[in-house]
């Protein structure tokens, strides 16, 4: 495919660990009900409408990357589309969030999941939207495409919704230890697939979420989601070679797997993102200089006032360094948030 030529490239640049002339940065939830544009679309559509419809899915993409100074676009989806696309009902409630009211509740329901023979079918939409947003950007930043990892999306398809404790898909892991892999397995094959649809449809780095690894600990870490984790880099990047395309880089983000930044940084992945629970220069110890971190301001200093929010944005660019960095926050940013804070940690940055 033949798309506009990428004018600022600082994001590809950073992952691939290149030299940039400023740091870029990219805020997780950057599309979202923080800025008044979204609530105003989101107040005429379904959520899973606008994802499923390229042109709004296109448009709130861009909402931010208008707004702000931003050094890349994100797609606008959700990671619940794969269990959606295997069969499963999944109802986005305002003030609830996430909800599958025919979650998997034993073993025998497996096998009454779609195959994934169809899944880049399923979720043609996602391409189309990826492509159309490619050309919409005009080259002006790069675009990323995601998927949730296969703990993360087993964890909502047995807990029908979010959890604190994800006490019922961890039962599983412990009662049912070859159907949670069989799952595993199952939801792997399918984000094989999905992202290698996204790059081919245009996406130009491809962020994998592991949102539940803090449940885990590293045991069941190991066990239950590092090897997912790892074939879904390496299939991926085979993928993408044997279609004839260029690589892109890969990041993943196991949000609260501090226990596990090594076994990350050797997962296959050019970037490693980070939660805010972790200080930046032990990051970079434990994992060392052979990938790129992404992260991890605490989304609740955009809290602060404003001049302790540029100290605290200041302090985490001088822990990380200039050099295979990539600014974000710790995790996706909140309802609300005030844009104009976005925008000073933006700029901030970029000055930094
Ligand atoms: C766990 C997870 C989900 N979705 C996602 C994750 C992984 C990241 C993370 O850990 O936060 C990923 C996601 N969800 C959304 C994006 C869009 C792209 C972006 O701007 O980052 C991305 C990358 C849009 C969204 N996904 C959701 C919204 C808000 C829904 C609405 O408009 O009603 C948006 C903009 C809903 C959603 N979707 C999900 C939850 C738990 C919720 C409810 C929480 C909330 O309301 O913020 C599942």
């Amino acid at each position: 495919m033949k798309f506009p030529v990428l004018k600022n490239d600082r994001l590809l640049r950073a992952a691939r660990g290149e030299e940039v002339d400023r740091i870029p940065i990219w805020i997780m939830r950057q599309a979202g009900r923080y800025l008044p544009e979204f609530r105003e679309l989101r107040s005429k559509h379904d959520f899973f409408s606008i994802c499923q419809t390229p042109e709004l899915a296109v448009e709130v993409s861009l909402q931010p990357v208008r707004r702000f100074d931003l050094d890349a676009c994100i797609i606008f989806s959700d990671i619940l589309v794969i269990p959606q696309a295997l069969g499963m009902t999944v109802e986005m409630r305002p003030s609830i969030g996430p909800v599958l009211p025919n979650p998997i509740v034993s073993p025998d329901d497996i096998s009454k999941l779609d195959s994934r023979a169809d899944i880049c079918k399923k979720l043609g939409y996602v391409a189309e939207a990826i492509t159309l947003a490619r050309h919409k950007l005009d080259g002006k930043v790069p675009l990323i495409g995601f998927s949730g990892a296969p703990w993360t999306l087993m964890g909502y398809m047995i807990e029908g919704g979010g959890s604190k404790t994800l006490s019922k898909a961890k039962a599983w892991l412990y009662e049912n230890p070859e159907s949670s892999k069989q799952i595993l397995k199952l939801l792997t094959d399918a984000v094989v697939d999905y992202l290698i649809m996204q790059a081919c449809a245009g996406a130009q780095l491809l962020q994998v979420f592991e949102s539940s690894a803090e449940h885990l600990g590293p045991e069941l870490f190991k066990t239950y989601a590092l090897p997912y984790i790892r074939d879904i880099s390496s299939r991926v990047k085979t993928g993408i070679k044997t279609k004839g395309l260029d690589d892109i880089p890969m990041t993943i983000f196991a949000k609260g797997a501090h226990y596990a930044l090594k076994e990350l940084a050797g997962s296959g992945y050019d970037v490693v993102g980070l939660d805010w629970t972790i200080r930046p220069e032990d990051a970079r110890a434990i994992i060392g200089n052979s990938v790129t971190l992404q992260g991890n301001l605490d989304p609740c200093a955009l809290y602060a006032p404003q001049n302790e929010l540029k100290q605290l944005a200041k302090d985490m660019v001088n822990k990380f360094g200039k050099i295979r960095y990539i600014a974000n926050l710790g995790h996706g940013i909140y309802p609300d948030m005030k844009p104009e804070n976005v925008e000073i940690l933006i700029n901030t940055i970029h000055e930094s």
